[in-house]
């Protein structure tokens, strides 16, 4: 059985905003799924979907074997749902957050303490069990988040944009529950700004633009898409001239069938090629003979960074590295 069936799945909201087109997705039970598009692309909207917040315009949705249209209360127990927006109340203490959460999603009381126990375990916070979370770095907070979507063990979990704004190491962590939840068998659904994270962790991506599927594969099967490695080269102060001549020239170099496999970058060219790694220095001979200056080069395999510009021509938005600095702060104190 599927964990997640969804049948051409579109969403017009109120004011007319066309935000899901077309989404058909079909997630294996215990599968690690990445969902993948820029900022507004209908992420978040296809997710409110799935978790029986929104009500498709049209299509269905089958979450567990239930359908979210006529058995939304069956679907709402066998998931777990961890938002952007934090649902933690600062004011009571770790603990306390899960055992509402307990009550909320109706864990016979007699389970709930042992439950209790096992998720702080899971999530690194027994030792701050009874402190209030107001006094959480933001790593901490996301983590006691993740705790409290998992209290009724769903065999399903949502996670859209977890890792936002936590610096590397908080991240790593959270990577680590995510992985230990989906290895007990928990079929995982999670939306990145991160393409590393997806990289990282997903077994399988689908990636949307516009409201519409546009790609699906592994992560291998992705990059496969890219057409070969990627030869970067960087020239030294180069004019908006030297740049067009630079691309001309891998144009017409041997490596390139294809112009679109050229790209300028802002001090030089990506040049994605099949024979970048054998024959990468003809070309960087080539641009030297047509009186550029190199200052630097490298061949790389491809990333899921270049398989978003090549499938949908524009880069990853939101891929940005910088972390709160808050937080940062907060997670630093934290390892002391
Ligand atoms: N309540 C709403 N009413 C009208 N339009 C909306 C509403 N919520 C979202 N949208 C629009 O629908 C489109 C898809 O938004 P959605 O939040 O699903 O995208 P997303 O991929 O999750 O983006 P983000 O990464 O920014 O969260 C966008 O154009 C957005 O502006």
């Amino acid at each position: 059985m599927s964990a997640i069936d969804a049948d051409h799945l579109e969403l017009t909201y109120a004011d007319g905003t066309r935000a899901v087109t077309d989404v058909s997705l079909s997630i294996d039970e215990g599968e690690f799924f990445g969902f993948l598009g820029s900022n507004g692309a209908g992420k978040t909207t296809t997710i409110k979907m799935l978790v029986t917040l929104l009500r498709p315009t049209s299509g269905s949705v089958r979450v567990n074997g239930h359908d979210v249209a006529d058995e939304p209360r069956a679907v709402r127990k066998s998931i777990g749902y961890m938002a952007q927006e934090t649902s933690i109340d600062e004011e009571l203490t770790a603990r306390e957050n899960i055992r509402y959460a307990c009550e909320a999603y109706g864990v016979p009381r007699d389970e709930r303490a042992d439950r209790i126990d096992q998720l702080l375990d899971l999530v690194d916070l027994a030792g701050v069990a009874d402190k209030r979370a107001k006094g959480f770095s933001g790593g901490m907070q996301k983590r006691l988040d993740v705790a409290t979507a998992l209290v009724h063990e769903p065999p399903v979990v949502f996670l859209d944009e977890p890792t936002t704004g936590l610096d590397p190491k908080a991240r790593n962590r959270l990577w680590d529950y995510f992985e230990r939840i989906n290895e007990r068998g928990t079929t995982v659904f999670l939306t990145t700004q991160y393409l590393e994270e997806a990289d990282h962790l997903c077994e399988r991506i689908s990636v949307i633009t516009d409201g519409e599927i546009e790609v699906s594969g592994s992560p291998a099967e992705l990059k496969s898409l890219v057409g070969g490695d990627v030869l970067e080269v960087e020239f030294d102060e180069p004019s908006d001239d030297d740049l067009e001549r630079a691309r001309e020239v891998a144009i017409d170099s041997a490596l390139v069938d294809d112009p679109d496999a050229v790209e300028r970058t802002e001090a030089g060219l990506f040049v994605t090629s099949t024979e970048a790694r054998r024959h990468g220095t003809d070309l960087l001979v080539a641009l030297r003979e047509a009186g550029l200056t190199i200052v630097g080069f490298n061949v790389r395999s491809p990333t899921l960074d270049d398989v978003f510009l090549t499938v949908t021509g524009e880069e990853y938005e939101g891929g940005d590295d910088r972390a709160d600095e808050a937080d940062v702060a907060a997670a630093t104190g934290e390892a002391r």
